[in-house]
């Protein structure tokens, strides 16, 4: 069927004439409905569905409906016999047997974390503070961990001190009396177990920044920095067009190495005894050893001395910290980053009975001398308190336990869950190509890996209450989120939802065509997503435009559908106009293991550049391409590669287009840019070889620049500075169309159908 026309105001339109993904998707507490938000057409607001398993019915919650359903994400209890969650900042607990809803709290402030003891009781947070739910005793508060000097610890008497109680003996009296009182106090809280524990205190500068509380309630972790320490200058970002009608700054990000992360502390507290420790991490593995001497020899600085600065981070399940204990609650596992973020380690520690002596053990280390991944680095315990982790450590993601792999191959694993039992590992694999992601499973103790599903655009999952089902949430190329379940063991997939408008079905859209393209670089296989028309012309050379996708670790060449829908339609439109399209997943990009991530350190626009013009070359030989008539566009990442393709090949692509880009790495973020470039102050030459504005001499080919005014993620500063160079430079084939009310991805649809109207005019003038 030929596809269906699409005009560019089609195109660029509020996306609510798709209709709008499932968003978050999650069971019912009796396994037989699933519930799912959605965000209502021409507004922010989010709607909660709940859809019959059985039936397929849907229907739309009310607020009074609301109150019987249960929150998103529940964490079951290791017998199944309840799960907890929180719904509108209050924990709950549903009773799987009978249903019965128990409010845990009703409170104004934000409760989180709630997690089950492997006897039965919940522990949560309430803003800063702890609490432990027993079914039968109700709510016990766990006193908060306090910074400054212990009032219980005899303070030590200086020779002023001393001499006053020398001399006084009604002084030494009532000092005596104090302490007596005192230690009834402790004697008493010790032997009654209704009294509440003490606080403990950490005694120095710090503040705390989190807390962890084992499910047994005996133990906590507090992660510490130094009090009011330096975290960097940030840079003000003018609005524009205000209700005020005065120009109004806005406060933004920092720059990149301007001030190194703050080094954080681990502390075990024993919260019976109200006694904290600081854990010492100076033993790790490779702690104390600097892997950045050489460049910091090299820029003049002082060597390291002693252990590298680390922080205590997220281990990428959106939990919070990256802290994570055995149900018994007598281990606690803690992932630990070099902030030069070069290495990574799982550190345990196991207070039960050495409390005063506990030490950190590092179970795994992942070293690499680019940077650890900021995905993949999942983690936990089984119910019999093996540890399991992710790890980047054979070149692609794979599943460990206690070591073992588990998993292995030119493939990767994310997304892990254990099923109740423990026995089966769940978790998202693309073995059959980098692009195509489904369900996969493993046993335990090892064995072959099994795909669940076929949907090939798999995004996630939840199994069941009862440990039937699956529920996935799953894409397509032109299918935005929806929701099937499966049997837990594999099989048929019912789908339960599709959100799609029945407009945006009715049309026939291009497929785009999997290529895979050698590299004449020796980076192995380049996969690519081809649009071009059903049938060429014979003897007819296409003009052709690259898209190029962005960064923070993505990738575009899947099965899924992609963030860069819209873009999509507009290579419809392209196609239907005589062009044909490629957008390559280039170096750097997400799916494809650890050295196609790390190939672009020191060298951002380097590899990549290479990618594209290898892809180029492919599409000239194999796709009737015409190789003078070449253009090139995309945003952020991809405005930055837009730069680099036109300024480190000039007349190669004769025009392009460059939307929210970076111009000079040194205006990015510290958390992105540190990893790949270092800091500007260590690595100048990286940021130096890596930064368009250092090659603006050499642009030569039609250029377009668009930027948001507000962009809080890209500065439009990196536009106006590259702007100003071109000024001096005195180049004449550019132009830069800027969007005052736009941040970082455009929202409104006259921005949208603006920018791409200009890409296109630029198109159709360089290009035809
Ligand atoms: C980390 C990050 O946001 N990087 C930007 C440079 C980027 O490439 N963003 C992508 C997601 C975009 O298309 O805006």
């Amino acid at each position: 069927q030929d596809p269906t026309p699409v005009t560019l105001e089609q195109a660029m339109a509020n996306p609510d004439w798709i209709g709008r993904p499932v968003e978050s998707a999650w069971w019912s507490w009796d396994s037989r409905t699933v519930n799912y938000t959605q965000q209502r057409t021409d507004s922010n607001v989010r709607d909660q569905f709940q859809v019959e398993q059985e039936s397929r019915g849907t229907r739309k919650l009310t607020g009074a409906q609301r109150a019987e359903i249960d929150g998103a994400y529940p964490v079951s209890d290791t017998q199944g016999a309840r799960m907890a969650f929180v719904r509108n900042g209050d924990v709950f607990v549903r009773e799987l047997s009978s249903g019965r809803l128990i409010q845990v709290t009703r409170s104004v402030t934000e409760e989180a974390s709630p997690q089950w003891s492997a006897d039965g009781q919940l522990v949560y947070r309430s803003g800063k503070d702890w609490f432990v739910w027993r079914p039968n005793a109700g709510v016990t508060a766990i006193a908060p961990v306090k910074v400054g000097k212990d009032p219980a610890v005899e303070p030590k008497r200086d020779t002023l001190q001393q001499q006053q109680l020398a001399l006084f003996k009604t002084l030494r009296d009532d000092v005596a009396r104090k302490q007596a009182a005192a230690a009834q106090s402790r004697d008493w809280r010790a032997e009654d177990p209704t009294q509440a524990s003490p606080s403990a205190y950490i005694d120095g500068n710090f503040e705390i920044q989190s807390t962890s509380l084992s499910p047994n309630g005996r133990w906590m972790l507090a992660i510490t920095q130094e009090k009011g320490a330096d975290t960097g200058r940030e840079t003000n970002t003018p609005k524009w067009i205000t209700e005020t009608g005065y120009t109004e700054p806005e406060s933004s990000r920092t720059l990149v190495g301007r001030t190194d992360p703050v080094n954080q502390q681990v502390w075990l507290v024993d919260v019976q005894a109200g006694k904290a420790r600081q854990i010492a991490l100076d033993g790790l593995p490779g702690i104390q050893v600097d892997p950045l001497k050489d460049l910091r020899a090299k820029a003049g600085k002082d060597p390291l001395k002693g252990s590298r600065a680390v922080r205590i981070q997220t281990d990428g399940d959106d939990s919070g910290t990256a802290v994570h204990w055995t149900a018994g609650g007598d281990e606690v596992a803690f992932m630990v980053r070099a902030v030069d973020n070069k290495d990574r380690w799982i550190v345990s520690l196991a207070p039960k009975g050495k409390f005063d002596s506990v030490a950190a053990v590092s179970r795994h280390r992942l070293t690499d001398p680019a940077w650890i991944n900021w995905n993949f680095n999942d983690f936990g315990y089984t119910p019999d308190n093996r540890l399991w982790y992710l790890s980047e450590q054979s070149g692609y993601s794979h599943l460990y336990l206690e070591g073992k792999a588990l998993t292995s191959g030119r493939w990767e694993a994310s997304d892990v869950t254990l099923d109740r039992a423990g026995k089966q590992f769940f978790f998202v694999c693309n073995r059959a190509n980098p692009g195509t992601y489904e369900l996969c499973t493993v046993n335990r103790d090892g064995g072959s890996v099994r795909e669940l599903t076929s949907l090939k655009g798999v995004e996630g999952y939840a199994i069941a209450p009862n440990q039937q089902r699956i529920l996935v949430r799953y894409s397509g190329s032109y299918l935005p989120t929806q929701v099937a379940t499966i049997p837990l063991n594999g099989g048929q997939a019912t789908a339960l939802t599709d959100t799609r408008s029945p407009e945006f079905k009715s049309r026939t859209w291009i497929q785009p065509e999997y290529v895979q393209i050698p590299s004449k670089h020796g980076a192995g296989t380049i996969w690519g997503k081809f649009y071009g028309p059903a049938k060429y012309e014979a003897g007819r050379k296409y003009p052709i435009v690259f898209f190029v996708h962005g960064a923070g670790y993505l990738q575009n060449v899947s099965q899924r559908y992609p963030a860069y829908f819209r873009e999509q339609m507009f290579h419809n439109l392209l196609v239907e106009r005589g062009y044909v399209v490629m957008d390559i997943d280039y170096r750097a990009s997400e799916g494809y293991g650890r050295d196609w991530r790390t190939a672009i350190y020191r060298q951002m626009g380097h590899p990549e550049l290479e990618d594209h013009l290898d892809a180029l070359d492919w599409v000239v030989a194999n796709k009737q391409g015409d190789k003078d008539k070449a253009g090139i566009y995309g945003g952020s990442y991809g405005g930055f590669m837009t730069f680099m393709a036109l300024m480190r090949a000039p007349g190669t692509f004769k025009a392009g287009a460059a939307l929210r880009p970076v111009a000079d790495w040194a205006q990015y973020n510290h958390e992105y840019t540190s990893n790949i470039l270092n800091t500007p102050e260590l690595d100048p030459e990286a940021y130096r070889k890596s930064s368009p504005i250092y090659y603006a001499d050499q642009l030569q080919d039609r250029l377009l620049i668009a930027h948001g005014m507000i962009d809080d993620n890209v500065f439009y500063r990196d536009s106006v500075m590259l702007a100003q160079r071109l000024i001096e430079l005195r180049k004449t084939r550019w132009e830069l169309a800027s969007y005052p009310m736009e941040r970082h991805g455009f929202v409104n649809s006259d921005s949208w159908y603006d920018e791409y109207r200009r890409i296109y005019e630029l198109f159709e003038t360089e290009l035809k």
